[in-house]
Formats: structure tokens, C-alpha cells, sequence
């Protein structure tokens, strides 16, 4: 299934639903008491005012400056759309701020300078330094871009980097070497053509001087045409780069050019320019949104291409998010009072040799690739990939330090990494995975509560982004008027009805197949028939026979009512002698996994000890390594109560099954999260030095109890339960679940059925079928 073109309306309701735009700010210390308020605010706040005012430098220590950065314009140059003023361009600068966040944890400001004199727009930002610890400039038209950089960089004492210069001069360049080594070619040696002649073009042609370019090899071109000597209308840093050469054409010049580099405006570029230059071209077609060429037509006129743009749907996106999170990380961290060039160059050969790395999982599920590796389609590391903010930021911020303009050293390099990992925890990328490993190999999704709202707006979501291919059940005609009446577009979802005069074949079917599995466990034949109008029974059975591959209920029900059929119908999966329920709760340092949630009440040990094995198997699925902590209310034997030690027995047994497992308690939940208490008092723990992401807990009240309150209370996101154990996947949701629990447990669903399917057909030694 395709994934489902992004329109101008999906864009704009995007920014505008909720709270419009794409930030807000939270508070990082506890708001809630009159005494939190009085430290916060007045009279507390009056002691770190004057630790500050007694030495500036405490500024770092008790406020946010040095994790807070500037992300300024004054809209004159956005994206490619030019000079659109600086309201408009304020969802880019929000933009900005998201990335900055999610890749790298530093907080954004983003300000929106009206006015396009470069002495008033110093004149603010320099003013701003207090605020700040480092300043990105964005989106501002050259030649004032430079003039404005040179100047603050002067003038201020933190970091400050134009990003469209530098922070696309740095990627491109790391991409320019990558490529430059797979057609092997020497960048002394090769011609480029440049189109554009502004902040990032100018910028990019400078580091590749750096790297080895020859100034005689460019020719650029801006608006006005060639860059050349006898222009009257150009700027000392354009003359640098004017030819000599006779050419006025960018056709012209582009015959026989082995680079290509765009950042200019959309569709400038044509095949035919494309098919005269050199063997095996490299072209960096980077204006965005819309590239000089397209990625389709550029493909198709050289088939030796290197091509890349600055976009996501295609490969090879060079583009300054690779960059600012990571420069801007890695100088924050030492204090760096300026990002001079050996941070620049630092910079560039951390992301050219990570191209070259092993790919992990995590980025080609990612990315729903299979294998990605150093090749043309693959020159730069991805965006996505978590890898990045521990290669750029350190070598960057090592940079800083040897070349003096770090105000503090990084002693212990082992810890900053570790710190480096732990600002970005597997939270979103988790999400994310799951969601990229469905679309890989969507699956057909029963969805038995159809005409319900929520259910309806779930399984739009899902086909439109190509997770799941949906199946609705209900009465047809009410489920067209839910959607016509709230707009949800279903035409091309199959809906079934099971109590339709239609189905009354397959009723019967189903219905004959039942009642062979459960004739002896008190149902009779007509009761089996009779049974199968109802949704549950009858989407079981699809799922039962491969009519589909999951099933999902469970939102208008009590969960009895809805395991109940799924457990007659499908049954647990071989081995299993139970089902549990799981919940994965979405933590800032990571997802937890918490079981049993849902279904068994009081548990033994040995029960315990089993539900403890599949939900090993379960993390496993999501690529991670199970650390579980047995929780009770006493740790190691201080409680010598038979509640406590369940736990400690339960431990013991799920060692024998598997002693590579790292689990242990009885243990508190408070304490398998202290490392430093656990180091203290429990030395001989396993849980030692492991970051626990598993909590088993002694009875269903615990376990439930404790997702609902991190859910409501703590406000974590939530996905479940999963239920575990069933032959097929089965899940049930909790009633009032919204939207987006439901379309996560989709993806689970998915992604369970693409792992049964292959488990189930592997062992009856059937090659996997291809689907559609
Ligand atoms: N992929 C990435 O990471 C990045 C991409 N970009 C993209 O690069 C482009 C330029 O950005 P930026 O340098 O910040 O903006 P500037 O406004 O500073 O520069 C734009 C340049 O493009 C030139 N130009 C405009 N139209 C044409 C044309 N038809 N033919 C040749 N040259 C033309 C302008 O010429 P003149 O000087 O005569 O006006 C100017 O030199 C944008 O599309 C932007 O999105 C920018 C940064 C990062
Ligand atoms: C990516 C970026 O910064 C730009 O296109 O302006
Ligand atoms: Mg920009």
C-alpha cells in the first residue's frame, strides 16, 4: 500500500489542531505546592538572583541559558520560499525548535526579527545574549546573512551559527566526500557547477575549499545568471568564485561537470542538463521544499547518478538537521564560546564515517529499508538515526576543546556518552520503530467496533498511513453515515456486516467450524451458528481461518466480554499455558514494560515465572534487551511475608528456564530505579549497572494500578494492554481508549502478525508468501 501523499490541508491542520502551532513550555521543577511556588518564585528565587549577580558564570548553574538556544530570522530567506516576512516564517523557526528538542534535548526560543537593517537586527540579538547559550540564525537572505554572522560572532561570547551556511555546508560536504569516494574521484580534481549564490551556496563552496577544492573548478550561477569577472553587480565573496571562462548557460556549464550543487529555488534543472555532465555525476539538488530537479526525472536521465535532495521521501537527504542539533549539542556542552572551523570540519568527517558504519536495525526499520549500507543511495547517515547525536556532539565538542574555545572540559568521555544516550531515550524512537515495522508489511486489521467514532477516525488513520489494510464490521449503512457525518473518507475500506442476509454463508461456515472446536465444551449446534452474528466471534474466526490477520475490540466493552471469544475461537499458542496482559509506557528514559495489567488475578510463582518469559519474548520483538525487576513492597528478603518472597520464588524459577535473563527481586519499584541506593545496599544485584525496562508485578491490582496512575497521574503515554499468550494476534483495547492508543495498538497488532505469520509458517517449513 502506498503511503498517502501529504496534502497542503494535512499540513495545515497539522499546525492549527489543539493548541496551534507545534511548542509550548513546562516547567522542569515540581509547581505544585505553595512551597514549590515560594522557591520558584518569590522569596526563593531571590537567592540564585544574587549567587548570579556575585559571579555572572552562575548563570549556567541556576537557570536554563546553557541548554537554551536562539533560533532566529527575520524571514527574508525561508526555506526556498524566499523573503515571506517573519510571521510566516515562524512554523519553520517552530520547526527548528521540534528538532533541536527530539535529536538533540536542547531547548529552542524560536524569535522573529521584524526588520532587514543588519545593524538593528546585531543590535537586538546582541542584547539577547543573557538569555542564551548559544544563537542560531535562520533563514535570513544573503548578502546581509554574512555581515550579520561576522559581526555577532565578534561581538557576543556564545556559540552563534548561521545554519544555512554552515550547518548546510557541513552536511553536504561530509555527503560531497562520501560520494566523491564511491565514484573515486579526487575533489581537487573535479568541476563543479553551483546554482544559487547565496548563504548556503557561498558557504558550501568555502568548506569545500577547505576540503580540497580548487577555486578555479566553480562556476556559479545566481538569478542574474554567471558568476563572472565582468559583472559590476557583485560582492567581494562573490569575485572570489567568478570565472573566467566564457560560459553564460547553466546547460553549458554543466556539460562535462562532475558536481552538481543546488541551493537555488524548485525546478531549474533539466534531464537533459543532467545527461551532459560527466561519468557518474554527483548532484546535490538541495533547494527545498522542491529540489532543482526532481528526484524521478534525475534518476531516469542518468542511471550513474549520485543524486540527493534535502527532502525525506527519498534517499539521500541532505539537509541541515543532520547538523545544528549536534554542533549546537556538542558546544553547549563544553561552553564553547564560538563554533570555529576545526568544529565545522569535525563535524563533517563525524557524519562522512558514520555513512560508513554498519547500519543498526532501529534506522532501517526506521526507514523500512532492508539493509542499508555505504552505497550511491546511501552516503549520509539518516536523520533518524540515534547514532548521530553520539558521533557529531562529541566530536565536536573535542574540537571545541582543542582549539581552545571550550570554557569547559569534558574529563570523562564514557559518562558524556552515557549522558549523550540518556537525553535521547528510545521513547519517540520506539513509536516510531513500531510504526515504520507495521508499514513494512501492513496487515489486514478486523476492527469488530466499527461503528464507534473513535474506532472509524483509527482505522483512517491506520490505511492512510499505510499501516495496517483495515476491515470494518457493523451495519454498513450506519457506518457510511459516521463517517459522511464526520468526514472521515472510508470508500475504499471493505466493510462487512456479520448479521447480513450476505454473510449468512459464512455465518454458517464459521459457525459449523466453531462448533467442532468447542462441541464438548457446552455449546450446541445452533447456539455456534446463532453465535456468530455477534462481531467478536465472527472477526475471531476470520482472524481464525487467515481472512485476516488481527483483530482489534474492545473499546465499548468489558474486557471479559471481549477475551472471551478470542480465547474460544483462536486459543492460545502452542506451549502457552496462559495469556497475560502488557502495557509499554512511554517514559522520557525510555519505554517500560509493565505485566501482568489485565488478565490473571492472583498468580503463583510459577505463574508469575511464565508470564515473566513472554513478556521477555515480547521486548525482544521491539529489538531490546528485557532488565526486569520482580517488584514487591520489600526488597531482597527485608519482608519475610509469602507475598514478598513470590516474588523472590518466582526470580528463582524464571532463572532455571533462562539464565541469561536479567532479572531480579523481590526489589521495590522506587529502588530498581535507583542506581546509586541499589549500588549501596545490594551490591550483588543483577540489576546493577542495568537499566531496568521491565516490571513484573506479584497481582493484577499492582500492575494495573500502577500503569493507570503513570497514565492519568504522571500523564505518560500508554500502549495497551498487549495481550500475550494467543495463538494469533487479538487485542483488546481499554474502554475509552483515544485515536492514537488505538492506532498504536494497530501497529502492535501488525507487527505481531508479521511475526506469528513468519514463526507459524517458518516452522511448518512453507516459504513466506509475498503479500500485496
Ligand atoms: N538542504 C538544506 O539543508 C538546505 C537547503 N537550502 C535551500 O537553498 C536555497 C537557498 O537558500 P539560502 O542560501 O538560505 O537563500 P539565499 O536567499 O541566501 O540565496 C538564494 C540564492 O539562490 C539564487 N537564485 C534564486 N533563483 C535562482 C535561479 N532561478 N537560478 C539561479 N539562482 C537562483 C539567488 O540569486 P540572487 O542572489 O540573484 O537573488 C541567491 O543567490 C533554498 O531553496 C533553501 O531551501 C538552504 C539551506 C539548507
Ligand atoms: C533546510 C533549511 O534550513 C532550509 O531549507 O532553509
Ligand atoms: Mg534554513
Amino acid at each position: 500500500m502506498a503511503r498517502k501523499k501529504l496534502n497542503k490541508q494535512d499540513a495545515l491542520d497539522y499546525h492549527s489542531q489543539g493548541r496551534p502551532g507545534k511548542i509550548e513550555v513546562v516547567p522542569t521543577k515540581n509547581t505544585k505546592t505553595q512551597w514549590d511556588l515560594s522557591l520558584a518564585y518569590s522569596p526563593g528565587v531571590a537567592e540564585p538572583c544574587k549567587e548570579i549577580h556575585r559571579d555572572v558564570e552562575n548563570v549556567y548553574k541556576y537557570t536554563a541559558k546553557g541548554n537554551l538556544v536562539a533560533v532566529i530570522s527575520n524571514g527574508t530567506a525561508v526555506l526556498g520560499l524566499g523573503d515571506i516576512g517573519p510571521e510566516a516564517g515562524k512554523p519553520v523557526m517552530e520547526g527548528k525548535g521540534v528538532l533541536f528538542k527530539i535529536f538533540a534535548d536542547i531547548d529552542v526560543f524560536d524569535i522573529e526579527l521584524n526588520t532587514r537593517d543588519v545593524d538593528e537586527f546585531v543590535q537586538v540579538v546582541k542584547a539577547l545574549e543573557p538569555t542564551f547559550g548559544g544563537i542560531n540564525l535562520e533563514d535570513i537572505k544573503s548578502p546581509e546573512c554574512f555581515a550579520i554572522e561576522e559581526r555577532l560572532k565578534k561581538e557576543l561570547k556564545i556559540p552563534i551559527m548561521h545554519d544555512d551556511q554552515h550547518g548546510t555546508a557541513i552536511i553536504s560536504g561530509a555527503a560531497l566526500l562520501n560520494a566523491l569516494e564511491l565514484v573515486k574521484k579526487k575533489i581537487e580534481k573535479v568541476k563543479f557547477v553551483v546554482n544559487g549564490a547565496g548563504a548556503a551556496a557561498m558557504a558550501c563552496v568555502k568548506l569545500y575549499v577547505a576540503l580540497g577544492a580548487k577555486h578555479e573548478n566553480f562556476i556559479m550561477f545566481d538569478k542574474n545568471g554567471v558568476i563572472n569577472k565582468s559583472r559590476t553587480d557583485l560582492t567581494d565573496m562573490h569575485m572570489q568564485f567568478a570565472t573566467t571562462s566564457k560560459i553564460t548557460e547553466l546547460g553549458v556549464a554543466m556539460k562535462g561537470a562532475d558536481v552538481f550543487i543546488g541551493l537555488s529555488v524548485g525546478n531549474v534543472v533539466t534531464p537533459e542538463m543532467i545527461k551532459g555532465m560527466a561519468k557518474q555525476p554527483i548532484v546535490f539538488a538541495m533547494a527545498n521544499p522542491d529540489p532543482e530537479i526532481a528526484y524521478e526525472a534525475a534518476i531516469a536521465a542518468r542511471p550513474d547518478i549520485i543524486f540527493a535532495t534535502g527532502r525525506s521521501d527519498h534517499p539521500n537527504q541532505v539537509n541541515n538537521v543532520l547538523g545544528f542539533p549536534y554542533i549546537f549539542r556538542g558546544a553547549l556542552d563544553v561552553r564553547a564560546t564560538q563554533i570555529n572551523e576545526a568544529m565545522k570540519l569535525a563535524a563533517v568527517r563525524a557524519l562522512a564515517d558514520l555513512a560508513k558504519e554498519p547500519v543498526p536495525d532501529i534506522v532501517n526499520l526506521a526507514y523500512n529499508e532492508r539493509n542499508l549500507y555505504f552505497s550511491p543511495n546511501y552516503i549520509i547517515p539518516k536523520p533518524l538515526d540515534p547514532r548521530l547525536l553520539c558521533m557529531v556532539a562529541p566530536a565536536v565538542a573535542r574540537a571545541a576543546i582543542d582549539s581552545g574555545v571550550a570554557q569547559k572540559r569534558i574529563e570523562n568521555w564514557e559518562a558524556y556518552y552515557e549522558e549523550l544516550n540518556h537525553r535521547l531515550g528510545l521513547d519517540n524512537q520506539l513509536f516510531r520503530i513500531i510504526g515504520n515495522k507495521a508499514r513494512k508489511d501492513p496487515r489486514k486489521v478486523v476492527f469488530a467496533e466499527a461503528d464507534n467514532l473513535k474506532v472509524l477516525k483509527a482505522a483512517q488513520v491506520v490505511r492512510d498511513e499505510g499501516i495496517a489494510h483495515p476491515i470494518l464490521l457493523g451495519d454498513e449503512s450506519r457506518i457510511r453515515q459516521l463517517a459522511d457525518d464526520n468526514g472521515i473518507e472510508i470508500e475504499d475500506i471493505e466493510i462487512i456486516d456479520p448479521k447480513s442476509e450476505e454473510m449468512s454463508a459464512k455465518r454458517h461456515h464459521f459457525g459449523d467450524l466453531f462448533f467442532q472446536k468447542r462441541q464438548r465444551k457446552g455449546f450446541n449446534k445452533y447456539e455456534a451458528g446463532k453465535i456468530m452474528r455477534e462481531r467478536n466471534y465472527f472477526g475471531c474466526m476470520m482472524v481464525e481461518t487467515g481472512e485476516a490477520d488481527a483483530l482489534i475490540s474492545g473499546l465499548t466493552r468489558k474486557y471479559p466480554d471481549t477475551i472471551r471469544p478470542a480465547l474460544q475461537v483462536i486459543g492460545m499458542e502452542e506451549g502457552a499455558k496462559r495469556v497475560a496482559g502488557m502495557y509499554i509506557i512511554n517514559t522520557k528514559r525510555g519505554p517500560l514494560f509493565l505485566a501482568d495489567t489485565t488478565v490473571n488475578f492472583n498468580p503463583t510463582a510459577e505463574e508469575i515465572a511464565e508470564i515473566t518469559m513472554m513478556v521477555a519474548k515480547e521486548v525482544r520483538l521491539f529489538n531490546m534487551v528485557p532488565r526486569i525487576a520482580m517488584v514487591s513492597y520489600s526488597n531482597f528478603g527485608s519482608s519475610p511475608t509469602p507475598e514478598a518472597q513470590l516474588m523472590s520464588k518466582a526470580r528463582d524459577l524464571v532463572k532455571k528456564m533462562d539464565p541469561t535473563l536479567v532479572v531480579d527481586g523481590e526489589i521495590q519499584a522506587a529502588m530498581a530505579f535507583n542506581q546509586e541506593i541499589l549500588k549501596d545496599s545490594y551490591p550483588f544485584s543483577e540489576l546493577v549497572g542495568e537499566e531496568v525496562n521491565t516490571l513484573i508485578f506479584p497481582n493484577l491490582s499492582a500492575g494495573n494500578i500502577a500503569y493507570n496512575l503513570l497514565q492519568e497521574v504522571a500523564g505518560f503515554d500508554a500502549i495497551g494492554p498487549v495481550l500475550l499468550g494467543m495463538k494469533k494476534p487479538v487485542h483488546i483495547l481499554q474502554l475509552g481508549s483515544t485515536v492514537r492508543q488505538i492506532v498504536n495498538m494497530v501497529n502492535i497488532a501488525v507487527v505481531d502478525a508479521q511475526h506469528k505469520c513468519c514463526h507459524s509458517e517458518a516452522t511448518a517449513g512453507v516459504t513466506k508468501k509475498k503479500r500485496k
